[in-house]
């Protein structure tokens, strides 16, 4: 039985993950931590804060908001837990909080847990270096209107990805309102849509000389994070101190 710590227990992927994690018999909910603790009547107790926590679990899930990391952090290092934090709108000095903590137990941490993502982001890397600067690139990410960062975690990834592809060269441009200056070939265009209920949808543009390319990813379901959160939390308790993500799972089921 896996005992997981849940951080973010009343949000809405709080909500998805305990309706999934019930539903699982090799897991138990031994604790949750939150903000808002009362929201919900839930069948473990909350804490509002990770300090408070008093039980062990092998394992946090965190999806909660990237205000809470440091806090997060310290209680992983102090109790040896390893986390999988789902979080997002994470600063450069957040990431290396969480590798430097990487040393002393095991992190995951991936800007979207679902498998689909992760392979959009390997194809969206090869066609950029494939199809070279002539080429324009812009993304449109798309989510509901209670999304609070922007742009998402994953449009990040899927840039950082590419600019790698380009060896760093590239510059991101965040949406083009005031702008008077054309547009350069160095540039990597990023927008955000904010609306109704949409899960999550990641368009990139590759606009080249008569041609186009699309590549999109939709999440049709929250479940999809939900369940890669899972499976990456199985994945942690098995392993040693060091920093994880949803390649280090791929890799491993690839023969
Ligand atoms: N990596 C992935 O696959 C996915 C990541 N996310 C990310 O997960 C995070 C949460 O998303 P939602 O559940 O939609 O948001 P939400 O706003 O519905 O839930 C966040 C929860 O965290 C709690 N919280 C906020 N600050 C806290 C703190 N300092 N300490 C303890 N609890 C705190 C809030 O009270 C709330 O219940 C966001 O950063 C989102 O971008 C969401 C979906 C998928
Ligand atoms: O807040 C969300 O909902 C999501 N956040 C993640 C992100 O910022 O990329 C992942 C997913 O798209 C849903």
């Amino acid at each position: 039985m896996m005992k997981v710590i849940l951080h973010g227990c009343n949000g809405k992927m709080g909500r998805v993950l305990v309706k999934l994690m019930k539903e699982d018999p090799e897991i138990e909910i031994v604790a949750g931590i939150d903000h808002n603790p009362e929201k919900y009547m839930n069948t473990f107790p909350v804490y509002g804060q990770a300090g408070a926590c008093k039980e062990k679990g092998d394992v946090i899930i965190d999806f909660s908001h990237h205000s809470a990391l440091s806090a997060l952090i310290d209680y992983c290092i102090s109790t040896k837990t390893p986390l999988v934090t789902a979080t997002t709108g994470l600063s450069g000095e957040d990431f290396t909080k969480l590798v430097d903590c990487s040393k002393d137990v095991p992190i995951f941490h991936s800007a979207n847990m679902s498998v689909g993502i992760n392979l959009v982001t390997d194809l969206v890397a090869r066609a950029g270096k494939t199809l070279g600067s002539s080429f324009d690139i812009e993304v449109i990410e798309k989510h509901h209107n209670k999304k609070v960062d922007s742009p998402s975690g994953t449009a990040f990834m899927l840039v950082n990805a590419i600019n790698e592809a380009f060896e760093n060269n590239k510059e991101f441009i965040y949406g083009r309102h005031g702008k008077t200056d054309v547009r350069k070939d160095t540039h990597i265009g990023i927008h955000a849509v904010r609306g109704g209920t949409i899960v999550g949808e990641h368009t990139v543009i590759f606009a080249g000389p008569d041609e186009i390319i699309e590549i999109t990813h939709t999440a049709l379901s929250k479940d999809i994070f939900g369940l890669g959160a899972i499976q990456a939390a199985k994945f942690i308790t098995k392993q040693t101190p060091g920093f994880y993500n949803m390649n280090s799972i791929i890799q491993q089921n690839t023969i």
